[in-house]
C-alpha cells in the first residue's frame, strides 16, 4: 500500500488504532506523507480564530530587574492587562533551553513502540504520560499534536520513571526556571499587598509542577484543524519555551470594545512566554487574568513547544487569596479542591475560558 494512500475514505486504514492504540500520533501520520488532513482532524468552523496582524502581546527585557522597580511594574500591568507576556535576559541559559529543545526532538525521535511504553493503558505511573490531541474520547475533532506530560514528585522519581531520552535535560530547565519562577510569583503577590510568601502560598502558588513536551508535526491542510484548540491553562503561571517556526496565538480586546480577535506570539531567541492560568486568577481574585490562546500548526515545518505548568498542590484548596477579601473584595470565585478542577478540565474537550465557570461564584 502507497503510504498517501493510507488514510484514503476507500480503504480499510483504521486511523484510531495507528495513531491513539499503536503509538504513532500525528508525527506518524505525518511521516508517511499523507496529503490532505484526514476527517477525524476537521475542525468545526468555531474552533477557527480571527488573525489580527497589527497587535502583539507585551516583550519585557528583565535585564534591570534588580535595580529597576519598573521592571516588575511591567510584569504585573502585562499579567493584568494581557495575561500573557514574553521575557528576555530572564536568567536561564540558552545552553539550557537548547539542551530541553534537543531532548524533545530526540524523544519524539523514538520509534512508536518506545513511545507507547508511556502511553495511558501502558505506563506503570501516573506521572508520566505520552499521548496524542488533548481529549481523544471526550473531542468531536482530534487535534494535530502528540505530547509527553510529566508531573514532578521528586527526583528519584524522575530518575527512576521518566524517559532516558530526555529526562536530564527536562531537570535541568525545572531546576534553573526555578528563581525565575520565585521572582515572577513575589513580584505578582507584592503588587496584591500580599508581602510574604509563607509555607501556604508557596504551595497554592507553585506546590506542584508539570512540564510537557509538545510535537506539532508538519500539517497537511493547517488551516482545517488545530495543533491545541482554544483554552485558558489551568495553572498558576505556565513558563512556555517554544521553538523558531511559530504558530501560537492569543486572544486579545475580549470584551473591551475593540476589535475581539487573535495576535501571534512571535518566536525570539532565548526567550520565555509567560501566562497567568486560572489557578491565578482565582487566586488573584480576577486581577490576573488566565486568557484563551491556541495553536495552528505549521505547513511546512515540525514545531515544537514545551511548557512547564507550575501549579498549586492537587490537595490544596483554592480561592481567592484571604488578604484580597480582608482589604474588601468581593471573592468571585468559591473555594475548590484543586485536583477537582484539573480532572474538571481534563474530562472535556478544550473549550475556551469555559472551565473556570466550574470555580465561579454565580451572581
Ligand atoms: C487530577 C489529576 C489531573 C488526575 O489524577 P487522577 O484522578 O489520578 O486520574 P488520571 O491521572 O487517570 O487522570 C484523570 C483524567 O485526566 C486525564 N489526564 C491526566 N493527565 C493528563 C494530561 N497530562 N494530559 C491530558 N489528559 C490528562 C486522564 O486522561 C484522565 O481522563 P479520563 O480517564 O478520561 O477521566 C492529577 O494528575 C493531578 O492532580 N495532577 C496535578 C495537577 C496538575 O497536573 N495540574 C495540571 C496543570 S497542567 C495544565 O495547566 C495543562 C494545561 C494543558 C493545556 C492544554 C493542553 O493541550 C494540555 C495541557
Ligand atoms: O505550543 C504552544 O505554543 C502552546 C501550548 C499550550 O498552550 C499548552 O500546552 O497548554
Ligand atoms: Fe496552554
Amino acid at each position: 500500500m502507497a503510504p498517501t494512500m493510507a488514510v484514503s475514505s476507500a480503504d480499510p486504514f483504521d486511523l484510531t488504532d495507528f495513531v491513539i492504540n499503536k503509538g504513532n500520533g500525528v508525527k506518524g501520520l505525518s511521516d508517511l506523507g499523507i496529503k490532505s488532513l484526514p476527517s477525524q482532524y476537521i475542525q468545526p468552523q468555531e474552533a477557527l480564530i480571527n488573525i489580527i496582524p497589527q497587535q502583539s502581546i507585551p516583550v519585557i527585557d528583565m535585564s534591570n530587574w534588580e535595580t529597576d522597580p519598573k521592571v516588575a511594574e511591567s510584569v504585573c500591568e502585562a499579567a493584568q492587562q494581557f495575561g500573557f507576556f514574553q521575557l528576555v535576559n530572564h536568567g536561564v541559559p540558552l545552553e539550557v533551553l537548547d539542551g530541553v529543545k534537543d531532548a524533545t526532538h530526540r524523544f519524539f525521535g523514538l520509534p512508536a513502540e518506545e513511545k507507547r511504553k508511556y502511553s495511558k493503558e501502558l505506563s506503570s505511573t501516573n506521572s508520566v504520560r505520552f499521548g496524542t490531541s488533548f481529549s481523544p474520547d471526550a473531542e468531536k475533532a482530534l487535534e494535530w499534536k502528540d505530547y509527553l506530560s510529566l508531573f514532578y514528585v521528586s527526583e528519584e522519581e524522575a530518575f527512576a520513571l521518566w524517559p532516558n531520552a530526555c529526562r536530564d535535560e527536562v531537570l535541568e530547565y525545572m531546576k534553573r526556571s526555578q528563581i525565575l519562577c520565585r521572582k515572577l510569583m513575589s513580584a505578582l503577590m507584592e503588587n496584591l499587598n500580599v508581602k510574604e510568601i509563607d509555607e501556604t502560598k508557596e504551595s497554592l502558588l507553585m506546590g506542584s509542577k508539570r512540564i510537557n513536551l509538545n510535537y506539532y508535526p508538519r500539517c497537511p491542510n493547517p488551516n482545517l484543524t488545530v495543533g491545541v484548540g482554544r483554552h485558558s491553562d489551568v495553572s498558576s503561571l505556565t513558563f512556555l519555551l517554544q521553538d523558531e517556526i511559530g504558530g501560537l496565538y492569543v486572544r486579545v480586546n475580549e470584551g473591551k470594545g475593540e476589535e475581539d480577535g487573535w495576535v501571534h506570539v512571535p518566536p525570539i531567541e532565548g526567550s520565555l512566554v509567560i501566562n497567568v492560568g486560572d489557578a491565578l486568577q482565582i487566586l488573584s481574585n480576577g486581577r490576573y487574568r488566565s486568557v484563551e490562546h491556541c495553536v495552528i500548526a505549521s505547513g511546512s515545518k515540525n514545531r515544537i513547544s514545551i511548557p512547564i505548568f507550575v501549579n498549586p498542590k492537587p490537595s490544596d484548596v483554592i480561592g481567592p487569596l484571604p488578604e484580597l477579601i480582608a482589604a474588601g473584595e468581593k471573592p468571585k470565585y468559591k473555594d475548590i479542591l484543586y485536583s477537582d478542577y484539573v480532572k474538571h478540565f481534563f474530562r472535556k474537550a478544550h473549550d475556551g475560558k469555559k472551565t473556570v465557570a466550574f470555580a465561579e461564584i454565580s451572581s
